[in-house]
């Protein structure tokens, strides 16, 4: 059987999915797996085709303190458990820059490219790539696909992406790029047959995971992003601050005597919902949570959430739907609540018994914007996107090697 596999490294999870490819193009699901709660509670779960579960293992907050463990721990049970021989490999890499509008075949170069925004995106690229240097080593004819959260966002008009800095930053490539442009591209192709009453309308979809960002789309296209320039902007996340007045890293660095390496550090592994709370980054520790700050961190999400909502609704001058995804947004019936209440003024009115149901619709039948859970799938459209490169690069022959 020929098959995909797919990596996708999060700041909190590491999820990989195999694909076969059927006839036609088609591809058909075989395993799903995550490694999940990193920094919290890690745990590796996995399932087969129709869900038939194949693996669960929970291991303690030390034995996997970060996401380069977790993937050596997924890619171990990979390997020596299911023995996979894929033809060709999928990698979700954050960051793309100004030079990749779609995915790409990865050899050196594009390697080299990509290590340069490595301080753009620490939490991600480094574990973006590293599996990819290792494939390229062992096994240097093996096909791999780059596809880039920063791609969805390259239909931004002109306007959206500039920061009122001199132009010649611009021109080295300081500009607002925007992330999660894999889950918002499935979101936008799986529209037209879930809600295809909204799919060509104005849509602000809200990425609520460990990292989380809001895309404003009119027709499935990107109009505007929550992110800039770095994951680091716009909502607050697990460990980062979202939007910050920069005069704050001023501060530090002057004040407090921090270097750049250690505001980095603070800034993507020390705030947001973690930093705000003092007790997790992790939203379901949150919500379990008797402590006050506890509270306060989930009351700040919502209204962040809210504030957010209503530039992007200026963006697109007007809002027909609003659709939640992700960790956060897939499965907390709370924060939807919370948020769904921010948005109230907009004419939003959550249904609480189709809310706690995680059903697709979720707001009454008289709610002026109608609110839907999708949840997404960014593995699948890196899938997706990993063959119809190998089906369209002739000299790319996916059967030249295998991982064994
Ligand atoms: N049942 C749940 N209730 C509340 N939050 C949840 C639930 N399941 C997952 N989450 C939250 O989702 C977030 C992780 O989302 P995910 O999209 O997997 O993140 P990432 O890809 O950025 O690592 C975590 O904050 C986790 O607490
Ligand atoms: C870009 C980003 O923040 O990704 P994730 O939510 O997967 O950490
Ligand atoms: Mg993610």
């Amino acid at each position: 059987m020929d098959t995909i596999l797919v990596v996708n490294a999060g700041s909190s999870s590491v999820k990989f999915q195999i694909f076969s490819v059927e006839g036609e193009g088609r591809l058909r699901r075989q395993i799903k797996g995550q490694m999940d709660g990193i920094g919290s509670r890690p745990r590796l779960k996995a399932s087969g085709g129709a869900g038939d579960p194949l693996a669960d293992r929970a291991y303690p907050i030390e034995a996997v303190p970060d996401v380069s463990t977790a993937m050596g721990v997924a890619g171990a049970w990979l390997r020596e458990e299911l023995r996979i021989h894929p033809i060709a490999v999928g990698h979700r890499v954050v960051h793309g820059g100004p030079d990749y509008d779609r995915p790409v075949l990865i050899d050196h170069g594009v390697v080299a490219r990509l290590e340069r925004f490595i301080n753009l995106a620490p939490l991600h690229q480094p574990h973006n790539l590293s599996p990819i240097r290792s494939i390229l080593a062992n096994f240097p004819t093996l096909p791999q696909v780059a596809c880039f959260d920063t791609a969805f966002h390259r239909t931004h008009g002109a306007l959206a992406d500039y920061y009122a800095i001199p132009h010649q930053l611009h021109a080295e490539g300081v500009r607002r790029y925007g992330f999660h442009g894999l889950s918002y591209e499935y979101i936008a192709r799986t529209l037209p047959s879930v809600a295809p009453e909204i799919a060509k309308r104005r849509v602000i979809v809200a990425h609520l995971g460990s990292g989380a960002s809001m895309c404003a789309m009119k027709d499935g296209r990107s109009v505007e992003s929550t992110m800039g320039f770095t994951a680091l902007d716009g909502l607050p996340m697990g460990t980062r601050p979202g939007q910050l007045d920069p005069g704050v890293v001023l501060y530090l660095m002057a004040e407090k005597g921090m270097s750049a390496a250690s505001v980095q550090d603070f800034l993507y592994r020390e705030c947001g919902l973690k930093g705000l709370s003092g007790v997790s980054n992790d939203m379901r520790e949150l919500e379990k949570s008797d402590d006050p700050k506890a509270k306060l961190a989930i009351d700040y999400f919502a209204y962040r959430i809210g504030l957010n909502a209503g530039m992007l609704a200026a963006a697109l001058q007007g809002l027909d739907a609003f659709v939640f995804t992700a960790g956060i947004g897939e499965n907390s019936a709370t924060v939807r609540a919370r948020v769904a209440e921010q948005l109230a003024w907009l004419g939003v009115a959550l249904d609480p018994i189709q809310n706690s149901r995680h059903a697709r619709l979720i707001s009454q039948t008289g709610s002026l914007i109608p609110v839907y859970v999708v949840p997404t799938d960014e593995e699948l459209m890196i899938a997706q996107h990993t063959l119809s490169l190998l089906m369209n690069t002739p000299s790319s022959n996916p059967r030249q090697e295998r991982v064994s």
